[in-house]
């Protein structure tokens, strides 16, 4: 089946709302529609009146402006206007937290809530279990934070969400005891057969690397052909530009602009923008210094965390507190479900101060890893002090890596 035509493809700088609170694999897999309730007209993209220049189209689309706007000089004109922008950063980032009140101090309050219920823990990897590092290849967790999960893992039902593909941050994480859903959760691994995949026929059996049998539900699966096409030619397209860097994600593609000069973001914009205009079915994400290209069904995080909780049949809040804990744009997804079915919490890892759906905060991938070890039973009175010690031990880590490491993105005061 040809899936081209000449039509541009949709643009979205944020993630699509959530039609449907409840899960409902079917009928929530609906083919984007450019006039369909998905999308709001705003997001769209406008063709330029006038053409100027090769750029016009880029321009015309924001995604020149939606990437300079997540850099951090452009950002600090943002938080002038911004509600949580006090000039002092500390303060700014203390008045946040009144809103999203730190998870590590309301410590207390979140196993108060779990009291009599299962916790249930979804986390996301990039920029939650592993630090933001220039090169997307070697985004290791340490073994500190992995030892956190798999303790953790024994007590709770835990899930890796990741835009990764499933095998990359398998890999990365390297722990058979949990569940995984890659590429933005639309491939997603549990070891048990999910009770409502009966008839779906985009679940099937299949065996992982060490043979076991596995249960896979992909609901994008058609599109692995186009998405294979499309990255070789985005690899094609950028190669002359330096610094850029596309990743096969399997059912979606980042392109990569953190190595890149601000000044050559345009001539990536152009890249990308060049080669979705001929693919409808496809559309574009912002992530940190990333343009993410991926199929245009409604699915995402949200409805992989529902698919989970509803397949491992911990769906009644009455008896399961799902946690879900993450830092990127795609992660809201997920918190929305939580918020909507007023059930779980979901906690963003945030250094600055940002508008969010989770209900609380945490500043940096250190801290998720002392409420790992809180959780794990290590107990709540060391967490603050856990937090400083894996800061300064992982930047040690980092400092020892072969890669360059930026302190800013550990712990700056902007978002990357
Ligand atoms: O859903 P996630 O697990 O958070 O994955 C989202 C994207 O993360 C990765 O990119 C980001 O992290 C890289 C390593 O720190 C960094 O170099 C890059 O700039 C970030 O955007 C990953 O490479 C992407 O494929 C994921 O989609």
């Amino acid at each position: 089946m040809d899936l081209k035509s000449n039509h541009t493809a949709p643009v979205l700088t944020d993630p699509a709302p959530l039609s449907n609170t409840r899960l409902g694999v079917h009928s929530s897999l609906f083919p984007y529609s450019p006039s369909g309730a998905a999308f709001t007209p705003g997001l769209l993209l406008t063709i330029p009146r006038k053409k100027t220049g090769v750029l016009d189209d880029v321009r015309a689309c924001s995604w020149l402006d939606a990437m300079k706007a997540s850099s951090p000089p452009h950002r600090k004109i943002i938080k002038d206007v911004n509600e949580f922008a006090p000039s002092d950063p500390d303060v700014a980032y203390r008045t946040w937290t009144v809103k999203y009140p730190s998870a590590l101090k309301s410590f207390e309050q979140i196993t108060n809530h779990a009291k009599g219920r299962r916790i249930a823990l979804f986390l996301d990897y990039d920029g939650t279990l592993s630090p933001i590092v220039d090169n997307p290849d070697c985004a290791f967790m340490s073994d500190a934070m992995r030892a956190a999960v798999q303790k953790v893992a024994k007590y709770f039902p835990t899930a890796i969400i990741s835009g990764r593909s499933r095998d990359k941050v398998y890999e990365f994480v390297g722990l058979t005891e949990l569940y995984y859903a890659g590429s933005h959760g639309m491939d997603i691994m549990c070891p048990v057969k999910p009770s409502i995949s009966d008839d779906k026929p985009n679940c099937f059996k299949s065996t992982d690397k060490q043979g076991k049998d596995i249960n896979l539900f992909q609901p994008a699966a058609e599109f692995l052909p186009m998405i294979h096409e499309v990255f070789t030619s985005l690899v094609e397209s950028t190669k002359g530009i330096e610094g850029a860097k596309v990743e096969n994600n399997k059912f979606c593609v980042s392109v990569h602009y953190r190595n890149v000069d601000e000044k050559n973001w345009n001539l990536v914009a152009q890249c990308v923008h060049n080669i979705l205009k001929d693919y409808p079915r496809l559309r574009l994400t912002h992530g940190r210094k990333v343009l993410e290209v991926r199929p245009v069904i409604n699915w995402d995080k949200g409805k992989a965390v529902a698919f989970l909780l509803e397949s491992l049949r911990l769906s009644n809040c009455d008896d399961v507190l799902p946690i879900y804990v993450g830092d990127d744009r795609t992660d809201e997804d997920a918190f929305k479900v939580l918020k909507e079915r007023n059930c779980g919490y979901g906690i963003l890892v945030s250094s600055v101060p940002k508008e969010s759906s989770a209900y609380y905060s945490l500043r940096d991938p250190s801290e998720d890893f002392a409420l790992a070890r809180s959780h794990g039973g290590r107990g709540a009175l060391q967490r603050q002090d856990l937090a400083e010690e894996v800061r300064g031990r992982d930047l040690a880590e980092e400092g020892a890596a072969a890669q360059r490491f930026s302190e800013e993105d550990w712990r700056g005061d902007t978002e990357t």
